[in-house]
């Protein structure tokens, strides 16, 4: 019997409150309004920004809402209107929503699109209401526009992509964030090109990305830092040539000092995949005078600012961000996925554990276990 057009009742994980461990419970999800989309989500992995806004740092986070932006699945039905996915559609959900319409879609000059961002950092879809109820009738709210840490959920239409049907869903939903971050962060963002040094500050899978991103523009150098020794194996897989951890340099020498002297004055470019602003600093302070890049990936908490010397940037070294890579997820998606079908782009490689998705919060331990990149959970 067709569910479309009726609410489904399903299982969701809840965050009632920062700090506390998610809920698994029975939720209804209401179905999809013009222009939105509802889907069946197959597989979804926790990011390291579902665990800082679950921490109550993130200054838009808000509860009891429904968290999670990993994700892929199946379109189970579709509202009035909605003309880019179809039912039995494989897809991924986009926190960055890309409608072709906007000021900043057809600027030309960036992947941020303002046709959502406002609803979606409330919490709520386009019309301001939300597709979630608890047993209690009680409202819970999306979350990137995404909330894919529910069997079913909703998102507007420029929020979804339709991917090849081929691929699967435990390692292309890893496309819905880290690996897209990092990797467009590298080719896109910063642009590298042959033979330029890099630096990347953070070993998980959004500096992995970063690297391998670098690695595929064959980078000259590509040193890793990470505060973990026990990452360097991996940052070497995925493309670093050195591995520095900051904690263990000699007495006296900083982090930037130790970069400059590696590379004859500093880098071509770095980026902060950690989210400290210390470390964001220091990226920037390592980039070489006259021309070094540094690109903040990270996302710091509520209250943190970052700082330097302003004479850091009148000589010339280049501050600037990447969200989601700086990827236009409706228009270039499906070239990542072929990317990774035609392993020039590692994706599997990510899946540190595999759980059933009533593990949820055994998969947000698994963040601190020192070697976990990506714990992808199934319905
Ligand atoms: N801008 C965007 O579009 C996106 C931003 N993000 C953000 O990017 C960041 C990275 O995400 P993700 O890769 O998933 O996170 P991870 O936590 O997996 O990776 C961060 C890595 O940085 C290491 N680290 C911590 N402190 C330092 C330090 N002082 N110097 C060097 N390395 C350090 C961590 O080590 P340890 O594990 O030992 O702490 C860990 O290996 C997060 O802030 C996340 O919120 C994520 C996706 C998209
Ligand atoms: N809510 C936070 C900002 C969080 C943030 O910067 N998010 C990244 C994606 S992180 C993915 O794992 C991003 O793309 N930001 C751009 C955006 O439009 O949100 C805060 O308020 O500080
Ligand atoms: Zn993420
Ligand atoms: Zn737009």
């Amino acid at each position: 019997m067709s569910t479309a057009g009726k609410p489904i009742q399903c299982t969701a994980a809840v965050a009632y409150a920062a700090k506390q461990p998610l809920t698994i419970e029975t939720i209804t999800v209401g179905a999809p309004r013009a222009h939105e989309v509802r889907i069946k989500i197959l597989n979804t992995a926790i990011c390291h920004t579902d665990a800082y806004t679950l921490s109550g740092a993130d200054p838009e986070g808000a509860f009891p809402v429904v968290l999670g932006h990993e994700g892929a699945g199946i379109v189970e039905s579709v509202g009035p209107d909605v003309t880019n996915v179809k039912v039995g559609d494989h897809v991924i959900p986009l926190y960055t929503a890309e409608c072709g319409k906007c000021k900043f879609c057809l600027s030309g000059k960036t992947n941020l699109c303002g046709s959502v961002r406002d609803t979606q950092g409330r919490g709520v879809m386009p019309d301001g209401t939300s597709r979630f109820t608890n047993s209690k009738g009680e409202p819970l709210l999306h979350f990137m526009g995404c909330s894919t840490f529910s069997e079913y959920t909703v998102v507007a239409d420029v929020s979804v992509v339709a991917i090849d049907p081929t691929a699967p869903f435990e390692s292309v939903c890893l496309l819905g964030c880290g690996v897209t971050t990092g990797y467009g962060a590298a080719t896109k963002t910063a642009n590298v090109q042959k033979g330029d040094t890099v630096a990347v500050f953070g070993a998980g899978t959004v500096g992995l990305s970063v690297a391998q991103g670098a690695q595929r523009r064959e980078a000259s150098r590509i040193i890793i830092v990470d505060i973990n020794d026990n990452k360097e194996k991996v940052s070497r897989e995925f493309g670093a040539t050195d591995f520095v951890n900051p904690t263990k340099l000699p007495a006296g020498q900083t982090i930037v000092q130790k970069l400059i002297e590696m590379t004859d004055g500093g880098l071509d470019y770095t980026f902060d995949c950690t989210g400290n602003v210390n470390v964001m600093r220091d990226a920037l302070e390592a980039c070489h005078k006259g021309w070094g890049t540094s690109v903040i990936i990270g996302v710091a908490a509520a209250g943190k600012e970052i700082s330097t010397r302003p004479f850091q940037l009148v000589t010339g070294r280049v501050w600037k961000g990447s969200a989601f890579g700086g990827v236009k997820g409706r228009s270039e998606m499906g070239g990542l996925i072929k990317d990774y079908q035609n392993k020039k782009l590692k994706v599997d490689e990510f899946i540190t554990a595999r759980r059933p998705f009533a593990e949820i919060n055994d998969g947000f331990e698994d963040l601190h276990n020192g070697t976990c990149l990506r714990t992808v959970l199934k319905f």
